[in-house]
């Protein structure tokens, strides 16, 4: 596990009666974007509050970039958990600037932070009249404050528009890709995980239950999709892993070698093959297949 800038070995934290987690292995490694999933309850903030040191563990330890969390290693870190929260009477710079000045920054760029966030506009607004999106984007810009090695956002397009989520992916990546920090994010939108991130992990129950860069644990998951009469038939004919999809459809895991060989099967056996498209393994079917959700 050499190189992560976070591991966490067999963390646990019990609230009382409620188990949070419950012994997580779990190393994110330097560079990318790095998604956290899990079912509601399943963790997620409670692993990134014990990161941000906001938290203690019942037992087990994280290590952040190979050391034991404390004040001298948090300074490589920002973040926001849950939403983040403002003064109300601050003007967005004024909020960026104290969030600076409370980290020890005297010279942080808050026009620049701002404009990166598409808040320019708002600079001089107070933040109690910003919107759940805009507050977002604040709390993104104060986690940059800094030029953080590792930059931790939990849920950061929570309560966005479309628009503004599609800004925030594009923002996410180019921290990870321009100025070169690791981003850990939770988020539940599988969709979006897909898209912005380079490795996954998905939590359930406050444990790891998979975890790999993104293009490996989808590699494997490509099905062929046919549609065809009688589709009961033809599933026997695919074997037991094919499963239908809708009344006339079914999706087979198979190899792309051994398609010609199916749908040779299925016509040699008299049914109507009307379609045949390879279907990409997708992060949600992943996700419910593994969470048993
Ligand atoms: N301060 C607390 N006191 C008591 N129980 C807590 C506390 N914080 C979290 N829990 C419980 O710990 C479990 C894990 O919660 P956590 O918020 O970490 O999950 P999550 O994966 O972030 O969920 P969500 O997706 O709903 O935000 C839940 O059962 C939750 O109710």
């Amino acid at each position: 596990m050499t190189g992560a800038v976070i591991e966490a070995r067999s963390v646990a934290k019990r609230y009382g009666a409620v188990t949070a987690l419950a012994g997580l292995d779990l190393a994110v490694p330097r560079g990318g974007v790095f998604g956290l999933l899990g079912p509601n309850g399943a963790g997620k903030s409670t692993f990134l509050r014990i990161v941000l040191d906001l938290v203690r563990p019942s037992s087990g330890e994280v290590l952040l970039f190979g050391a034991p969390v404390d004040a001298r290693v948090l300074r490589r870190v920002g973040g926001f958990i849950e939403a983040p929260r403002f003064h109300p009477y601050l003007t967005a710079t004024q909020t960026l600037r104290s969030v600076a000045l409370t980290a020890g920054i005297a010279d942080a760029d808050a026009e620049g932070l701002l404009d990166r966030v598409g808040l320019s506009e708002a600079a001089n607004r107070r933040v109690d009249g910003f919107s759940l999106g805009m507050k977002q984007r604040l709390g993104i810009a104060c986690a940059l404050i800094g030029a953080p090695e590792l930059v931790i956002l939990d849920e950061p397009t929570n309560g966005m528009d479309p628009a503004g989520i599609q800004d925030i992916r594009r923002l996410v990546r180019d921290i990870a890709d321009r100025d070169g920090a690791t981003v850990l994010l939770s988020s539940h939108l599988l969709d979006e995980v897909q898209r912005i991130c380079d490795h996954v992990a998905i939590l359930d129950h406050g444990r790891l239950v998979t975890s790999g860069p993104i293009a490996d644990l989808l590699g494997s998951g490509d099905r062929l999709r046919i549609a065809a009469t009688p589709i009961a038939r033809a599933i026997e004919i695919a074997g037991a892993d094919a499963r239908a999809d809708g009344e006339d459809a079914m999706l087979a895991p198979i190899a792309r070698a051994d398609a010609p060989a199916l749908i040779a099967a299925l016509v040699g056996a008299g049914i109507a093959v009307s379609e045949a498209r390879w279907v990409r393994g997708d992060l949600e079917r992943l996700f419910f297949e593994r969470t048993g959700q």
